[in-house]
């Protein structure tokens, strides 16, 4: 009982999401002794979704084993940059359990069986909690799973209202902080550094937004931020981040291999928008600023550099695309010289 007790414990401490899955996994296996817990996840990539493989938990002694060869997981703990993860038609006792929101329990080898994973409402990331056992889990481990995975939604919802924006369920601007600072270092997952990736700053500003608002209200003006927010996620690709900090700016951490690839994704975000026909609102357009985003970047340095980005995106008439452009060597001395007037 205290084990539990200190695994639960360790557990609320937990403020990432992505961290809770495999404390969660490693938790679950840990009290039903079972040989195997791994969590599946229904993420976007472009228009088609794909199942992550988020937490996966075996102990190191049974995955050696015979007995772990007799039962053992559907898939890997694939990771984005390692290939192609599974379509989500490619595992239909996954969707199912998902879809029809009851337990599952999957064809042989072994007792497998799937829980579904579903959190607070908006959040985009649904799943599946798959366990592998050689026997059929008794009564007393089933209303243990329950209890755990009722506990794990509660913990779940928590951090969520933490991490995201309440409208659009996007990430908001202090997880983007964080992520940020990850992202400069090269230490946030979703790049392939192999390939020569980096992270790129984009800023999506929807244009003429006040008229939404005036012309139709602040009701449509929120569906239209919904929406748009729902748009991006379905065209951005695995292991892209989007994040709103209020208002209607959108931000979006994507890794590309060089400044014409980060175009192309962000004019893709463009031109999905312009192309969308919105309730009420019809026609609807953003200008996007966007940059490389550099080791020694803050935060703040980088969103600087974008927001210049969006401004002249603007100035040129709105609904387009522009990287922002280094200030040529005489006017980057001027703009020196203009900063240290200010002290
Ligand atoms: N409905 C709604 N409106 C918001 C929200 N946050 C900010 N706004 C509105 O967004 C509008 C932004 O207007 P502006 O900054 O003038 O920009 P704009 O009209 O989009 O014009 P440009 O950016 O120059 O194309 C304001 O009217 C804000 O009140 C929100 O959460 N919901």
């Amino acid at each position: 009982m205290s084990e539990l007790i200190d695994h639960l414990t360790s557990l609320t401490r937990l403020r990432d999401a992505d961290v809770l899955d495999t404390a969660l996994a490693e938790l679950a296996r840990d009290l039903m002794q079972c040989d195997g817990v791994a969590i599946h996840r229904l993420v976007h990539d472009g228009s088609q979704q794909r199942w992550l493989t988020t937490a996966m938990a075996v102990p190191p002694d049974v995955a050696a084993s015979p007995a772990s060869q007799a039962c053992p997981l559907l898939s890997p703990c694939a990771r984005p940059e390692c290939g192609s993860l599974p379509l989500r038609e490619d595992r239909p006792h996954w969707l199912s359990c998902l879809t029809s929101q009851q337990a599952c329990p999957l064809p042989r080898p072994g007792f497998r069986w799937l829980q579904p994973l579903t959190e607070a409402c908006g959040v985009p990331t649904p799943g599946v909690i798959e366990f592998a056992q050689h026997q059929a889990l008794a009564p007393g481990q089933l209303r243990m799973v329950a209890s755990l995975l009722r506990f794990y939604r509660q913990l779940r919802g928590l951090i969520d209202e933490n991490e995201r924006d309440g409208l659009t369920g996007l990430l908001n601007r202090k997880t983007f902080d964080e992520s940020f600072v990850r992202a400069a270092q090269g230490q946030l997952g979703g790049t392939r550094p192999g390939q020569g990736h980096r992270w790129w700053l984009g800023l999506v500003d929807i244009d003429h937004f006040k008229r939404v608002n005036d012309t139709h209200g602040h009701l449509i003006g929120d569906e239209v931020l919904l929406l748009t927010a729902q748009l991006m996620r379905s065209t951005c690709r695995l292991g892209d981040r989007l994040y709103r900090f209020g208002g209607e700016e959108f931000v979006v951490l994507l890794s590309a291999p060089d400044e014409s690839h980060a175009f192309a994704a962000f004019e893709r975000l463009r031109s999905g928008i312009e192309a969308h026909d919105f309730p009420q609102v019809r026609r609807l357009t953003v200008s996007v600023g966007f940059t490389a985003v550099d080791p020694d970047d803050t935060p703040s340095s980088a969103f600087e550099r974008a927001d210049q980005a969006v401004y002249a995106a603007k100035q040129a008439g709105r609904n387009r695309t522009l990287a922002h452009q280094a200030p040529a060597a005489s006017t980057a001395g001027e703009a020196a010289v203009g900063a240290v007037e200010f002290f």
